[in-house]
């Protein structure tokens, strides 16, 4: 598991989804979790010294772990299928955290079948906090209840998955669309009718 932390971090650090230090990964494990180390580059993590947090969210290894451990714990805790949690600076998603009036539950519009298929119906957009603030835990827990994804207003998104890959994979995609999404603003776009979405959630929610 770490050496595909290793492996995935690098991956997303090389396609421009994380820069300098930005983004954290967290990973469940049968007894406790892996989180990226706080102020590390996700395009060069060292397997041996990603954090270890026990069943109890201590830290038992590894270098101290990312700041935004209360945003894992709210995801992971609200959502007990999900396997891992992908928080990054990813550039288009971020913009659209930043707009002044993003639309509370579908800030990206469901364009295609990829984005409604990994990143889910809602995804909420919850409002600032500065980095690292564990006042954040509550709003991320409550909006984690009822979406997989979430876009944390002037900062960026937070994608959880039943696995790291998952996780990945729908965080790469909920970029996308978000770059999709400012393509197509001011233009007459056909986006998927509310009978497409629920077939594809029927078919691979
Ligand atoms: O994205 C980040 C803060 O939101 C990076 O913080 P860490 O380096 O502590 O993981
Ligand atoms: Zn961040």
């Amino acid at each position: 598991m770490r050496g595909l932390l290793v492996e995935l971090g690098a991956s997303l650090f090389a396609r421009g989804y994380s820069v300098g230090s930005a983004g954290n990964i967290s990973v469940r494990l049968p007894d406790g979790y892996l989180m990226t180390p706080t102020n590390s580059s996700l395009g060069r993590l060292d397997a041996a010294r990603i954090s270890k947090l026990d069943a109890g969210w201590n830290h038992v290894g590894g270098d101290k772990p990312s700041k935004e451990v209360f945003m894992h714990r709210a995801v992971l805790t609200a959502r007990p299928e999900a396997g891992a949690v992908v928080h990054l600076h990813s550039t288009h998603a971020t913009a659209i955290s930043c707009l002044a009036s993003p639309g509370d539950e579908a800030p990206i519009p469901p364009l295609t079948p990829y984005f409604v298929m990994r990143v889910g119906r809602s995804l909420p957009v919850v409002r600032y906090y500065r980095p690292g603030d564990p006042a954040m835990e509550g709003e991320i827990h409550a909006a984690a209840l009822g979406a997989r994804a979430m876009l944390l207003a002037n900062h960026g998104p937070v994608v959880s998955g039943r696995s790291l890959v998952d996780a990945v994979y729908a965080a790469e995609e909920l970029e996308e669309s978000a770059r999709l999404a400012l393509m197509l603003r001011g233009q007459a776009a056909r986006g998927l009718t509310p009978a497409q979405v629920e077939d594809l959630l029927r078919s691979f929610g």
